[in-house]
């Protein structure tokens, strides 16, 4: 893959930090041109036999998965430059910060709003499922709102998605030891399911499979919700709910109004 070899400072001007990725900072900046507001993604290469910075292959990868990927809940690429020493991702702007922080900033937090928050992240899962694309490091830093006072939820940092098609498999050991899948801990074969597991693991701290419901955080919380997260906490990946299962689901698609009055009426309760 070619990229742009000019500086990229020629036409972007660059701002403060805003985030990091694996082997990578990520810095606001502005188009000159136009004025637009990008955030650029500066990913460290690998040289040399070491192991600091990401392998060519692996940027590679992860530039050929967003290209491939055009939705709303998904982050944008638009262009791509290279120095000897790094790869730079001219990304979308995601500055509204972490979805699950502005979820614990509120005392309370009715299910509806979650529901709807989830949807918006199966729903970017989805796109990347049906093209057999596992994000693989889904957890609350990865997943943004698009903006200040903004409900629009992002998906971001694709360093570890892979293709990985139904009859493949993928083992790696890798991810976020807090939110990654049974399968990946035991260095089994992972796939789309292990992101389902991540997603259900972004609400509860689980020790080990045999999870319990915290009463103290779970008592107002409707059935239908902790059915939806039992269903995502299945340690055999088969077994798993799939995304498709997850958007039908009663707490996320209402077969009628009674549930929808019965998650307006349950809260969860967000202290910690
Ligand atoms: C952290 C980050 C990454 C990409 N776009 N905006 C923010």
């Amino acid at each position: 893959m070619e990229f742009k070899k000019e500086p990229v400072d020629l036409k972007y001007e660059l701002g403060d930090d805003i985030g990091k990725g694996h082997f990578a900072t990520v810095k606001r900046c502005r188009e000159r041109a136009t004025g637009a507001e990008y955030a650029a993604k500066f990913i460290r290469k690998r040289r040399g036999g070491g192991r600091r910075g990401a392998k060519l292959e692996d940027i590679e990868k992860e530039i050929e998965i967003l290209g491939e990927t055009s939705h709303r809940n998904i982050i944008n690429l638009y262009d791509v430059y290279e120095t000897n020493r790094e790869v730079i991702l001219i990304l979308e702007l995601v500055d509204g910060g972490e979805l699950f922080e502005y979820l614990s900033a509120k005392d309370k937090l009715c299910e509806e709003e979650a529901s709807s928050f989830i949807k918006q992240i199966l729903d970017g899962l989805e796109h990347l499922h049906s093209r057999y694309i596992a994000h693989l490091d889904l957890k609350p830093e990865n997943i943004l709102l698009q903006e200040k006072g903004s409900t629009a939820v992002k998906l971001i940092d694709f360093g570890l998605s892979r293709k990985i098609g139904p009859k493949e498999e993928h083992r790696a050991l890798m991810g976020t030891a807090e939110f990654v899948a049974p399968e990946v801990v035991s260095f089994e074969p992972l796939s789309v399911a292990s992101d389902m597991w991540s997603i259900g693991e972004t609400y509860h701290n689980v020790t080990a499979v045999n999870y319990q419901f915290d009463d103290e955080y779970f008592s107002s919380t409707s059935e239908l919700a902790k059915d939806f997260i039992r269903k995502l906490l299945v340690k055999d990946q088969r077994k798993r709910a799939t995304i498709c299962e997850c958007q039908n689901h009663p707490w996320i698609k209402p077969k009628e109004k009674r549930q929808k009055d019965l998650r307006r009426s349950s809260v969860i309760n967000t202290e910690h």
